[in-house]
């Protein structure tokens, strides 16, 4: 059965990139995930003086409508990064935070869907069409933290 999260107040809230996960990417801490993905659209773009402000914003709804601002002009490479800056985003987030961790790993092999109403690409949109990009994301995440937990089984079977 698959498990569709969206608000942060519902079931599986700390899926979403709006949970209050602080996450520390290269030394800099941001508030949410999304605070992150948002920022970095602008970096290298002659709108970069908008990152700090995106960095500072209370929550992660004033950090994308920042980040969505259409008077604002992302980076040239966007599209063919937002995936991966997500990627590195989601997979910080998992391995700080223990207690989340747990509940992805328990999600088994479930389908996780973003089941965003209006998102085509990160979620499932409201006809469920949409390409889920972050729940596919998330599915990848929870697979490399069970190989990383594979390995450190394996090297402390060979220590005893
Ligand atoms: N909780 C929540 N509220 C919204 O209004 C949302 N759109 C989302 N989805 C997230 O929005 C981000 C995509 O932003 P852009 O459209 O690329 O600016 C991404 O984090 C989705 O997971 N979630």
């Amino acid at each position: 059965m698959a498990i569709y999260f969206y608000k942060v107040c519902e079931p599986y809230g700390c899926f979403s990139n709006f949970s209050p996960h602080s996450i520390d990417i290269q030394g800099t801490y941001w508030s949410t995930v999304e605070h992150y993905y948002q920022a970095q659209k602008f970096v290298g773009s002659a709108n970069e003086a908008i990152i700090p402000i995106i960095h500072a914003a209370a929550t992660p709804e004033q950090a994308a409508a920042l980040g969505r601002d259409r008077t604002l002009q992302v980076r040239s490479d966007w599209e063919q990064v937002k995936t991966q800056v997500m990627h590195v985003a989601v997979r910080q987030k998992f391995l700080t935070y223990p207690d989340i961790q747990s509940i992805l790993i328990a999600t088994g092999d479930e389908l996780l869907v973003e089941n965003s109403p209006t998102d085509y690409y990160w979620g499932c949109g409201c006809d469920r069409t949409g390409q889920n990009y972050l729940g596919k994301i998330l599915m990848s995440v929870r697979q490399e933290i069970r190989e990383i937990a594979q390995i450190g089984d394996r090297a402390l079977h060979d220590y005893q």
